[in-house]
């Protein structure tokens, strides 16, 4: 396969760890790193969905099952990635999520278990690529997988902080790790049309696209697109800044004008200009 938008060979001679690579944006971020010439690591716990997915990926990618919550699976995923390849170019720390309630009905067991997931997942990814490839290789890129709206997202309010925690600790780290020459960055998706989807009541995923100023879900090959981005020595340069994906729908509020607030020509009424 080769890339759609990319030059062949563009990400050539890296190695590229996605984390969540089997399956949605993660598996599709896989296919364009390897469609540009990257060897790619995926991981994810369930063996069968990753052995699956690399299978279909071709030769240059191959799996790791592991569970990035737990420190020592994210150095034995770090250490497949040195063993087969001898370096780890870029980490996509992918792998996350959530359950849609209302934020009243978050257990805090609930609040645990995603900040446990998304904040503490993606830093012990993050910090054994870190210690064990990237400061010794004097280089490398960390790409968070974030969510946008920045705003907060209803029925989601446990990951919208979990999130801005990670985009808080991608500038932290970015600054941190700079001397080392490893670069962070966090690339926040809006709504894309993944499997991952299905799980979410009918309603809310029909109505999803209706909250994207675009008019639809963003399709999988745009966000893998940004990833390869990123990948690429531009990355390095965008070390520190969140790149939102999204369709206008950051700090959207929803159609102007809001019920209510036109006169009955359909109108929204002017200020009077004072005069004098
Ligand atoms: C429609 C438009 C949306 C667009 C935006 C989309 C954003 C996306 O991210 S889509 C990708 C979605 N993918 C995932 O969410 C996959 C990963 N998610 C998970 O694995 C779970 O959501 C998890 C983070 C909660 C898993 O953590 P884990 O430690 O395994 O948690 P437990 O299942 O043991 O549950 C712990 C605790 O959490 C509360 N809880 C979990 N699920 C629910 C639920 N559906 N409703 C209410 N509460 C829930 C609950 O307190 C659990 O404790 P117990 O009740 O004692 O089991
Ligand atoms: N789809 C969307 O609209 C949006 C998605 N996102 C984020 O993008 C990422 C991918 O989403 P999407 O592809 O839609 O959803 P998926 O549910 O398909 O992706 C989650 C992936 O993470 C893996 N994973 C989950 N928990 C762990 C863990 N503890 N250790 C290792 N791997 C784990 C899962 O594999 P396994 O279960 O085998 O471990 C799965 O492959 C997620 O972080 C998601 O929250 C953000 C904004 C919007």
């Amino acid at each position: 396969m080769t890339s759609q938008i990319f030059a062949d060979g563009a990400l050539e001679g890296q190695v590229i760890a996605v984390t969540g690579g089997g399956t949605g944006l993660g598996r599709a971020a896989a296919a364009e790193l390897l469609a540009c010439g990257a060897s790619v690591v995926i991981c994810g716990r369930r063996e069968e969905v990753l052995a699956e997915a690399a299978d279909e990926l071709g030769p240059r990618c191959s799996w790791v099952a592991g569970d990035v919550r737990e420190a020592a699976d994210a150095e034995r995923i770090v250490d497949a990635c040195l063993e087969r390849h001898g370096r780890l170019d870029t980490l996509v720390n992918n792998a996350g999520g959530q359950y849609f309630v209302p934020a009243e009905a978050i257990a805090l067991k609930g609040w645990r278990a995603v900040t446990r997931l998304n904040v503490g997942g993606t830093l012990t990814m993050a910090t054994a690529a870190y210690d064990r490839a990237m400061r010794p290789a004097g280089g490398g890129m960390v790409i968070n997988v974030t969510l946008s709206p920045h705003h907060g997202l209803a029925g989601m309010t446990h990951s919208s902080a979990a999130r801005a925690a990670v985009e808080g600790a991608t500038r932290e780290l970015a600054a941190a790790w700079a001397p080392d020459g490893v670069a962070v960055c966090a690339a926040a998706a809006g709504h894309f049309d993944t499997p991952a989807l299905d799980k979410y009541p009918e309603s809310v995923r029909t109505a999803a696209a209706r909250t994207v100023p675009l008019g639809r879900l963003g399709r999988v090959e745009e966000h893998a697109w940004l990833i390869a981005l990123l990948a690429s020595p531009l990355g390095r340069r965008l070390s520190g800044s969140v790149v939102t994906l999204d369709g206008a729908r950051d700090n959207w509020f929803g159609p102007w004008p809001p019920a209510g607030m036109a006169d009955e020509s359909g109108e929204v009424p002017t200020e009077e200009r004072r005069r004098g």
